[in-house]
């Protein structure tokens, strides 16, 4: 990891050094493009095809239904089921206290307004599985789309090498009342919930993380189809924020976390402290050795760096200015800080917060948005399946007190015919 100075970088070092992976050659967007191309006009066929060319397996069906994933959901543990319902469990009570009924609004005598939720009706939840399969992500969709009451819930997830998907997934998709799972992955899976094929049924709003196809697939659709997604939600990305009372082996611990994910993840230390930035970066080695997934942390180290600042404040103008996914305030004074926040998805506080326990079961939403979009998106939450509808309501005394202006706004508008609207009702 590169370790940079914030009082040498100008403007212009800032901003190239928050600039995500953004495909400068559009390498991502034309195979995208093509397998967008080919499931709109050949359907399960394509599907077909593109689990072999890229998850290497001959599929001789495009789903698993509810006695299957019994099946396959037999083979967990004791203690992995508990694990699984203590997520499940805490992930559910914070969801649900999103949900609250407003108050109805008078406007003017005789004049009331007011908003109520609707459930989108057909949703598809993408479940990552190429570099590691996600149950903890089917649970962090499934959740929300149950509490707002979405009819249907397609789900696609890539097959594994024996055209299944694994004993967790099949055991969230159970405990989530869903009963049948898409062994589809990749760019396809997101057109198959875009255009919808000969077995998978097109949906109104497509959720979930993915690779960088996966979320440019999205990107698409999302303005050349009827879809809506929920945001763009890439690879993964941390930013920690440390300062002389931060644990370096902590740190580490955390950068290493997010860099875990994949080679294009991207982990980012801004501290106050050169020494914790020194002792980090010790412990960043120490602890990478020993993991099984070191290949990729390393490819993904490759791609972080350290920003070794003058004041907490200027590392928080930083942080805002990268937006992260996730920022830890790995300091012991992060209540005087957490106000300065203004960019980011997640954030964990104190050194007693790992991000890992978002990632699984503090109750919080994993699924959140990347590539700096944390400056303009929220994460998923119950309000990412829900529409809000607004109404309203008005008395003879509220037209008599509404109408005149009414009418006055849409005369300066040159719209006659809006105008005469109100008219005939204050006459009649
Ligand atoms: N932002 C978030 O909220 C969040 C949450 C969880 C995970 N993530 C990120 O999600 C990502 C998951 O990625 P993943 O790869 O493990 O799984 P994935 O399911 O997103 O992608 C796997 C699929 O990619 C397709 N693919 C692979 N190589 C391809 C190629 N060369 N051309 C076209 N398609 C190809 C295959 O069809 C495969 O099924 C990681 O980057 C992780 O960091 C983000
Ligand atoms: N850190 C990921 C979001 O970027 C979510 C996740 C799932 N499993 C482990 N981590
Ligand atoms: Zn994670």
């Amino acid at each position: 990891m590169k370790v940079y100075n914030y009082s040498d970088l100008d403007k212009d070092s800032i901003a190239k050094l928050v600039q995500r992976n953004v495909d400068p050659a559009n390498e991502i967007r034309t195979i995208v493009e093509e397998v967008l191309g080919n499931v709109q006009q050949h359907g399960d066929r394509a599907l077909y095809d593109y689990a072999g060319k890229f998850d290497k397996v001959a599929l001789d069906k495009l789903f698993l239904d509810k006695t299957e994933l019994e099946e396959i959901a037999s083979a967990i543990t004791a203690d992995q089921k508990i694990a699984l319902d203590i997520a499940y469990a805490n992930i559910y009570k914070f969801h649900q206290s999103q949900i609250k009924a407003e108050d109805k609004v008078h406007t003017m005598p005789g004049v009331t307004c007011w908003r109520e939720l609707r459930p989108i009706e057909k949703v598809g939840l993408y479940i990552p599985g190429g570099t590691a399969v996600l149950p903890s992500t089917f649970l962090m969709l499934g959740i929300p789309a149950r509490i707002a009451g979405c009819h249907e819930i397609v789900v696609c997830s890539p097959p594994q090498k024996n055209g299944k998907v694994n004993a967790f997934i099949a055991y969230v998709a159970l405990v989530l009342g869903i009963d049948k799972i898409y062994t589809v992955g990749g760019a396809q899976a997101i057109a198959a919930m875009a255009y919808g094929t000969q077995t998978i049924s097109k949906v109104d709003k497509i959720f979930g993380p993915g690779n960088q196809f996966v979320t440019k697939a999205k990107t698409i659709i999302q303005s050349t189809t009827t879809t809506a997604i929920d945001m763009p939600a890439g690879p993964s990305e941390v930013l920690v924020i440390a300062d002389e009372t931060s644990r370096p082996e902590f740190i580490a611990a955390d950068l290493l976390a997010q860099a875990e994910h994949g080679i294009d993840s991207q982990s980012i230390l801004v501290t106050t402290s050169a020494r914790i930035a020194e002792k980090a970066l010790v412990e960043v080695e120490k602890q990478t050795e020993v993991l099984p997934r070191a290949e990729i942390v390393r490819q993904a180290l490759d791609n972080s760096y350290v920003v070794v600042t003058k004041s907490i404040y200027e590392a928080m103008e930083f942080s805002n200015a990268y937006a992260p996914e996730h920022l830890i305030l790995a300091v012991k004074d992060w209540e005087h800080i957490a106000p300065e926040i203004i960019n980011a998805g997640s954030v964990f506080l104190g050194n007693l917060t790992p991000e890992s326990a978002g990632d699984y079961a503090s109750g919080t939403n994993h699924t959140l948005p990347t590539s700096s979009y944390s400056r303009a998106y929220s994460g998923v939450s119950v309000d990412s399946f829900v529409k809000k509808v607004t109404f309203q309501f008005i008395t003879p005394e509220g037209i008599k007190n509404i109408g005149p202006h009414v009418e006055i706004l849409a005369e300066l508008e040159g719209l006659h015919a809006h105008k005469n609207a109100v008219s005939v009702r204050l006459k009649g």
